[in-house]
């Protein structure tokens, strides 16, 4: 092996341990400072770069936060939702021609994704490169989005919105890790957004630093036959939406005979069925008949959330030749400027009530820790908004606890129905429940345990959840729960086989993560007295430190739900009292990580009850079980038994 192979190998590991550590949640071990740190990953694929290792470290905690599967790919496909027509792919051709016809004698394949990281199409590759693009579906239908396939050259660049390089181990799922990649988003040059990315795969060993510079000058290629394909008159209306979005703050919409665009505010102050209505009233203007066609009208709106609010259409060119129209409002809590485009300030609109701040957490649920608190912030935020939303984590983490409170919370009264999904899955009728639900306007719909709908089912449902967004804009709130697999034992309805498609971020746009409670231990104190509370029947019952200790320590694979089960057992009977560590299960005096067989939990019950009895005396507990003392600190060490003699606790 040659001196730079070692080399290479021993930087793989050192990302591999990054990554180890970065799945575990230990972040800021995960950063060696200093120089150090720089050019390990660069290092492991020959290409020199020294920013690599950071940018590498935020995607990778993103894609926790989106609980990505470290291990296995789960491509969406997407074909449904590609605007196989749109003005990227026509304008990207001949580009991608070119730079396909570049590669021929090279590893490297490029490849064009739309904004939503779907792959449109691919050219080039030598057979290698093609066969392992064949393996992780990186094909024309498949989405490359990070928060499906984790750190990659596509999604990462459109997360970042910047040129993205990812080697080998950088890649956040394992079987991604033979590749190496380059993806920088491609902008439309009149509103600046990202139209898609264009990108270069090649495997990894064939790394070179020539992938940036490639896929910079097809970008930028592509970016120059986009303006080319917008009209004289397209081009006119761009630039004056472009023009009274810099000069307004609030919603601006532009409507041309061929185009549709918003701005920011737009689309995150108003809701779809806002958006439509605007865009319909700057439609309208448009349509007029020549001769009776104003320049400018105002008309009163009626928001979604309740509110009038003044709406402003202004045509762009003349009345007899307008090339589009713009329409603003002027929202109600907005206090400074106008979307009206065309003016620098705009009547003011009716005073209202601004929305009550959301609760920094939310009411009937305990835990205070940041990601407790994030994870309640974005719940309560998606409640409010009615976003569509997938909340995803560990089962027993609190999913649903938290979605009904964020639902009592924000409309107490209306109706939270939960379609249980481990109930049944026969198709027919989740999809006649799901509809039925979906007529109520007020409430919230709950799919829970969506990780148990087969294909069919998954594909139907997304059709149904869409098509029902489309028809009746915002409905009720949807969110969709999903259990991901911990350490704790598989939920009996889980099936066997590869795990099914997500339904994906056209139907869910937010996704919101629940820790396990494992990584916010902090919890576990705000926890137990909330859960004792639940099952101590009206009396006292409460926690020695001792014992809070012992619960604090432990792992909780099948977290709060397991936390709830270990309390209300040792609470079973009583009114008042001071639980002691003796009184909680013995599995929580057990550090061993896997799943015991029930023989074995049998015989680390025995152990700890053993060393309760004698306060911990190795010897004593060894003559009482009948066994030798080798013997009780073998199985002591086997099942990680925490229990202390009492003179060192
Ligand atoms: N922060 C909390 N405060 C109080 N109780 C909680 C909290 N989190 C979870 N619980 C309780 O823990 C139990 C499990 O929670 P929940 O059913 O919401 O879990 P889940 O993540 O939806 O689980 P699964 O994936 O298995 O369906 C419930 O009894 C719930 O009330």
């Amino acid at each position: 092996m040659t001196a730079t192979m070692d080399f290479r190998d021993a930087s793989d590991r050192a990302v591999m341990r990054a990554r180890e550590r970065a799945l575990s949640g230990a972040r800021e071990t995960a950063t060696p400072r200093g120089p150090q740190r720089r050019g390990t990953a660069a290092a492991a694929s020959g290409v020199p770069h020294p920013q690599t290792r950071d940018r590498i470290l935020s995607s990778w905690e993103r894609c926790r936060r989106h609980a990505v599967d470290a291990d296995r790919l789960h491509v969406p496909h997407l074909e449904q939702h590609i605007d196989w027509d749109s003005r990227l792919l026509a304008a990207a051709a001949p580009v991608l021609d070119r730079v396909g016809e570049l590669l021929a004698d090279c590893t490297a394949s490029v490849v064009l994704a739309d904004a939503a990281a779907r792959v449109l199409t691919c050219r080039g590759g030598d057979p290698a490169v093609v066969r392992l693009m064949d393996r992780v579906h990186l094909a024309p239908g498949f989405s490359y989005a990070e928060e499906a396939v984790g750190t990659n050259g596509i999604g990462t660049a459109l997360a970042e919105r910047r040129l993205s390089t990812v080697f080998g181990p950088e890649h956040f799922a394992e079987p991604l890790q033979r590749a190496a990649c380059a993806g920088i988003p491609v902008r439309n040059p009149l509103t600046g957004r990202q139209e898609g990315v264009v990108n270069l795969t090649c495997l990894r060993q064939d790394a070179s630093p020539l992938m940036a510079a490639v896929v910079r000058r097809a970008a930028a290629d592509i970016e120059e036959r986009l303006l080319d394909r917008y009209s004289g008159g397209e081009r006119a209306a761009l630039d004056a939406f472009l023009a009274a979005v810099r000069r307004t703050s609030g919603p601006v919409v532009l409507v041309t005979p061929t185009l549709r665009t918003a701005n920011t505010d737009a689309v995150s102050l108003l809701e779809p069925q806002d958006l439509r209505q605007l865009g319909a009233l700057a439609a309208d203007l448009l349509a007029a008949p020549p001769g009776s066609r104003r320049q400018r009208v105002d008309a009163s709106l009626r928001l979604a959330s309740g509110p009038d609010v003044r709406a402003r259409c202004t045509l762009i060119g003349p009345p007899d030749r307008p090339v589009g129209c713009l329409a603003g409002v002027t929202m109600p809590e907005a206090r400074t400027a106008t979307a009206a485009p065309g003016r620098t300030s705009a009547p003011q609109a009716p005073a209202h009530r601004p929305p009550a701040a959301l609760p920094a957490l939310l009411p009937g649920l305990a835990g205070s820790s940041p990601s407790w608190r994030s994870a309640s912030r974005d719940v309560a935020s998606a409640c409010r908004q009615r976003l569509p939303t997938r909340v995803v984590g560990e089962a027993g983490v609190g999913k649903l606890a938290l979605v009904r409170a964020a639902h009592h919370w924000v409309r107490p009264g209306a109706a939270l129905r939960v379609l249980d999904l481990a109930t049944t899955q026969r198709t027919p009728h989740v999809l006649a429940r799901t509809e039925e639900a979906l007529r109520d306007e007020d409430g919230t719909v709950v799919l829970r345990h969506l990780e148990l709908a087969g294909r069919e089912l998954t594909h139907r449902l997304e059709a149904l959840l869409v098509g029902a967004r489309r028809n009746r804009g915002a409905g009720p709130w949807v969110v969709g729960l999903h259990t991901v697999p911990g350490p704790g034992p598989v939920a009996p309805a889980a099936p066997a086989g590869p795990v099914p498609p997500a339904l994906d971020s056209a139907v869910f746009p937010c996704t919101v993560a629940v820790a396990p409670l494992r990584y916010r231990p902090e919890d576990i104190r705000e926890l137990v007295p909330a859960l004792l509370a639940r099952h101590g029947r009206g009396g006292t019952v409460s926690c020695t430190p001792a014992a809070l200790q012992v619960l604090t320590r432990f792992d909780w694979p099948g977290n709060v739900r397991h936390l709830s089960q270990v309390l209300q057992q040792a609470a079973r009977g009583r009114r008042q009292a001071d639980l002691q560590p003796h009184d909680l299960a013995p599995e929580c005096h057990s550090t061993c990580r896997r799943t015991l067989t029930p023989w074995e939990a049998a015989e680390r019950d025995t152990i700890v009850r053993a060393l309760h009895d004698t306060a911990g005396n190795r010897e004593a507990a060894a003559r009482q079980l009948g066994i030798s003392r080798a013997t009780i600190y073998r199985k002591i060490r086997l099942y990680g038994v925490t229990v202390a003699p009492a003179r060192a606790r």
